[in-house]
Parts: C-alpha cells; sequence; structure tokens
C-alpha cells in the first residue's frame, strides 16, 4: 500500500517504536515529522536521515509531549514544513515499574501527563490542523495489552493506557462527523528501551538477574518470540492507510498472542 503527498507526525520517534513506525510510514510513501525531546535530538536526526534515504521527505521537532503548546507547535511545524498534515501518531511514552502503594504524587501525575495528557494534546491539535487544512484525517495512538489488562507492579502505566482506549473510542465517535478516524495499536512485549528499563526494575525487586524478567514474560508469548517495532509499525501502517477508512474507536492488539478480546 503506497500514499501520495501524505504528512504523517510521529512523537517519541528518536527510538523504539517510534522509529519503526516512522520508517514504515516513510516506505508507505509519507514524509514524516520525528517528534521527540531535546536530549533525543541526534537520535531524531539519524531517522530524518534514513527516512531521507528513502526518498521521502522528513524534519526532526524537538516537543515535550506533556506540554499542550509544544505539541500543537509540533502540528504546524510538521505541516509548514512539510506541506500538509494527514496522521497523527501519538506514541512517545514512559513505564513506571513500582508497587501501587510506593506510587508517588509527582510520579503518577508525570506518567499521566505524558502518556495520557499528551494524546488529548495530540488529538485537538491534530483535529484543529484538519480542519485548517480543509480535510479529514488519522488520528492513531499507542495504547498496550496494560490497556485491556491491569498489571501489577505497572498499575499507573496500565491505568495510564486504559485511559488511552477512552480517550480513542470517545475520540472517534466526537470526530466521526468530520471525516477524523481515531484508533490505537496495543503492543505487547517489544524490545526496546522501555522493556529494558522494566526488566531492570523488576530485577531490583524480585532479584532475578538481568533480562530473566524479560524471558520469563516472552516465554508466555504464543508466538514464541519477542515483538519487534516492525511489528508494531504494521498496524500503524495499516491504521494510517486507506485500508483503514471504515475502522474508528479500536484498540488493536498486536501482541504476539498474550491476550485475547
Ligand atoms: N516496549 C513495549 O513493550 C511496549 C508495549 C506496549 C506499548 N508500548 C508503548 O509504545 C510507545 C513507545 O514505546 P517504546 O518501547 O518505543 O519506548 P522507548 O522508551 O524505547 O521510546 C520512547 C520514546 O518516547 C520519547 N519520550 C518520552 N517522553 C517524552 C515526552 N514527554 N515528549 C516527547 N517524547 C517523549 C523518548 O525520548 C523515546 O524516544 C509508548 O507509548 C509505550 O507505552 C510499548
Ligand atoms: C510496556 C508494555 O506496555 C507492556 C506491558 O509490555
Amino acid at each position: 500500500m503506497t500514499v501520495e503527498n501524505k504528512v504523517a507526525l510521529v512523537t517519541g520517534a528518536g527510538q523504539g517504536i517510534g522509529r519503526g513506525i516512522a520508517l514504515r510510514l516513510a516506505q508507505d510513501g509519507f514524509d514524516v515529522a520525528v517528534a521527540d525531546l531535546d536530549f533525543q535530538k541526534d537520535k531524531g536526526l539519524g531517522v530524518v536521515a534514513e527516512i531521507e534515504a528513502l526518498g521521502r521527505k522528513a524534519a526532526f521537532v524537538t516537543a515535550d509531549v506533556s506540554k499542550r503548546e509544544d505539541v500543537v507547535a509540533a502540528v504546524d511545524t510538521a505541516a509548514e514544513k512539510l506541506g500538509g498534515f494527514d496522521v497523527i501518531v501519538n506514541n512517545a511514552g514512559i513505564a513506571q515499574v513500582k508497587p501501587l502503594l510506593d506510587i508517588t504524587e509527582d510520579e503518577l501525575n508525570k506518567i499521566f501527563q505524558i502518556n495520557v495528557n499528551s494524546v488529548v494534546w495530540g488529538i485537538q491539535a491534530a483535529a484543529a490542523k484538519f480542519e485548517e487544512l480543509g480535510h479529514g484525517g488519522k488520528i492513531i495512538s499507542a495504547a498496550s495489552i496494560a490497556a485491556i489488562q491491569g498489571f501489577p507492579i505497572l498499575s499507573a502505566y496500565s491505568a495510564s493506557k486504559f485511559a488511552v482506549r477512552g480517550f480513542t473510542q470517545a475520540a472517534a465517535q466526537e470526530l466521526a462527523p468530520k471525516g477524523i478516524t481515531v484508533n490505537a495499536y496495543a503492543p505487547g512485549i517489544v524490545g526496546t528501551g522501555m522493556w529494558e528499563l522494566i526488566d531492570a526494575e523488576l530485577s531490583k525487586i524480585n532479584g532475578k538477574p538481568l533480562g530473566q524478567n524479560l524471558k520469563e514474560n516472552v516465554d508466555g508469548i504464543a508466538l514464541g518470540r519477542i515483538e519487534t517495532p516492525e511489528d508494531v509499525a504494521k498496524v500503524v501502517s495499516f491504521f494510517a492507510g486507506p485500508d483503514s477508512d471504515y475502522v474508528t474507536g479500536q484498540v488493536l492488539l498486536v501482541d504476539g498472542g498474550m491476550l485475547y478480546n
């Protein structure tokens, strides 16, 4: 499937799943804005170079997605630099490994500002840009298996992903009259920096050697291997392309066989 003259913005695209999504959308024919925190600029510029090597236009945009003004500015910059705006992927997010009884007010506020508020800001900014440009568009956000089932030690993270699912379902209904679809992808265990952190934090809690917690979780995956960013990007490619024009408000599990709707 290829698209013509379409522009996508992917947040948290300096590494991991976001980088995989940005490269896949470039392969699909999108010009892509790569948004990430300032400290990730070198990595983000590397992703820009990879996209340009695929023959597409790209730009790096510094943005802290917990800040509404940053997300609005990122959308404006993407549209201005790349000549349009059609898809936003609210991918950026953080994990938090903590027994519920130990979660602090700052920790809870931080994970919701980054994982949840960012999705609201992305929905608002994208919908406003689509309206300004006189067309509909596609809004895609990062959920998780943790949006379907709450996981112990990941309670705040799970709650944040349940919230992404709720906003996806509600926004889909509110924005349908504007020709905007709103969907989310729900990966399982993806081999990125996020799981390196989760594995290390679990080791501190349960004393297992580094890598053991990850291995034990991967051993429970029906398809028998860890997920890759490219596995996730295939689902986002579907949601970003015309084949999903009649799909909205959905959270699609792409977990190799862990949870079953
Ligand atoms: N890794 C997994 O197993 C997994 C599973 C399900 C869902 N997810 C979700 O997929 C998304 C990407 O995860 P990943 O594994 O690639 O994580 P990662 O930690 O490898 O990368 C996250 C990226 O987001 C960026 N980021 C973090 N906070 C930001 C902020 N405030 N503003 C802008 N950018 C910010 C980071 O700089 C980084 O580039 C997240 O929303 C995560 O919750 C991951
Ligand atoms: C990090 C994530 O969303 C799942 C729990 O692996």
